[in-house]
């Protein structure tokens, strides 16, 4: 059928969630590395290495300026942060060991803000 306008609650309730997972995220121990774009002048290799890089401040400017149609285009771009840096850093470092642990929160807050 045509496609319906969800309802407006719906939206408000997942941009609710964005912000509330995008504070936690931010404010997290380990989010350090993530806070802010990697400047591939000064990472070797990071630009021939990770095709689409993404970071916690240009998810906070996506989500201030209405870039995420739904819930779903956000967690996306929360993944890529985790898959980007498992996909450069070993797991048995500083960083990468951050993004484990970063991952797992965010999988367990986002499961919370679901269910509850
Ligand atoms: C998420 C990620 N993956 C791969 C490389 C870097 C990063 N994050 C950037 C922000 C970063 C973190 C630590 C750094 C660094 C830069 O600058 C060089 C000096 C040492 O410390």
């Amino acid at each position: 059928c045509a496609k319906m306008p969800k309802p407006s609650q719906d939206n408000d309730r997942d941009l609710t969630f964005c912000r509330i997972l995008l504070a936690e995220l931010e404010d997290h121990h380990d989010a350090w590395p993530f806070l802010n774009p990697v400047n591939i002048k000064t990472v070797p290799g990071y630009r021939k290495v990770i095709k689409k890089p993404m970071d916690f401040s240009t998810i906070r400017e996506k989500l201030c300026s209405c870039q995420y149609q739904n819930l779903e285009m956000f967690i996306i771009d929360v993944n890529l942060v985790f898959d980007n840096c498992e996909k450069f850093n070993e797991d048995n470092s500083e960083i990468g060991r951050a993004g484990h642990n970063m991952r797992k929160f965010f999988e367990r807050r986002w499961t919370e803000l679901l269910k509850s």
